[in-house]
């Protein structure tokens, strides 16, 4: 089953467009696991069983795992994942972006070593650095567009003068997604949350293109907003949210609070996209 189907199933069995984020921290676990990067996957296995029937994918952030040499766990993460929650796809975010011989071995590890469903990348290489990822079939592909932080502006806000009509970056990223650089008809594209008019236009230029949102949650983007920018029912949005899931409750309820949120978060969501 290819990613864009995963999603659609995992949106419809778990009524959901929450994805949590798996970004262990360990200095903000809860009690005799507080500041033990070997409890990074005990954390993260905990979160997952918690919330694995409201979501439509988690995403594991893979910095997370690798500034701890927890790239073992992140190993052992993915394989239960795919055992307690087969139904839901794994988007590795790593926003990996080099050239065409680099790229080919990002893509191996995300896609072979990890056996991630979907990968984060960066653009702005151009098309050759994202074609390894496509040769992939059935796996997603999402490309950085409109991120959520303030800086993202700096690049994404800037006008092309040689392409007609003149139009921002993150504009004409959207309309190659859509277009031509949709060879394995599996892309997506990240926009943030924080910026609810860009996911308009990024759905206007690209209605059937699944957008991986963060910006949830911790970085204060509006929930409802985003569902009625940027949700329509053959293209699915996957909505992330991490730290205020993850880190619900810094006691020992820690999974209990983190499933309340995520699930406050998902029919938060729901109920917006009714009024769509
Ligand atoms: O534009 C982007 C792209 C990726 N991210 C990632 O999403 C999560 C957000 O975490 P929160 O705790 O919910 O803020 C994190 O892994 C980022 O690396 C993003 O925030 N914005």
């Amino acid at each position: 089953m290819d990613f864009l189907a995963q999603l659609q199933r995992a949106e419809r069995k778990n009524q959901s467009m929450l994805c949590v984020g798996l970004d262990p921290e360990p200095t903000k676990f809860p009690g005799t696991m507080r500041g033990e990067p070997a409890r990074i996957f005990d954390f993260c296995a905990r979160i997952v069983d918690a919330t694995k029937d409201l979501v439509i994918a988690f995403k594991p952030q893979i910095a997370y795992f690798a500034a701890h040499r927890a790239e073992d766990q992140l190993e052992l993460l993915m394989a239960h994942i795919r055992r307690v929650a087969p139904e839901v796809p794994v988007i590795l975010d790593a926003k990996r972006g080099d050239i065409g011989s680099t790229a080919e071995q990002y893509a191996r590890e995300a896609f072979e070593r990890y056996q991630a469903d979907a990968v984060t990348v960066s653009p702005f290489m151009g098309f050759d650095s994202i074609e390894p990822y496509l040769r992939y079939p059935g796996k997603g592909v999402i490309v950085l567009c409109r991120t959520s932080n303030p800086g993202g502006s700096d690049w994404q806000f800037q006008r092309l003068a040689d392409v007609d009509g003149q139009p921002r970056l993150f504009e004409h990223l959207a309309r190659l997604a859509q277009t031509d650089w949709n060879r394995n008809g599996q892309l997506g594209l990240v926009v943030g949350a924080t910026f609810p008019a860009e996911i308009e236009r990024v759905r206007q230029l690209a209605p059937t293109l699944p957008l991986l949102i963060p910006g949830v949650g911790a970085q204060g983007g509006d929930a409802v907003a985003t569902v009625k920018a940027g949700w329509r029912p053959d293209a699915p949005i996957v909505v992330n949210s991490s730290r205020a899931v993850l880190y619900a409750s810094a006691g020992d309820d820690f999974a209990t609070a983190a499933r309340r949120v995520a699930m406050e978060t998902r029919d938060l969501l729901n109920s917006a996209r009714s009024t769509v």
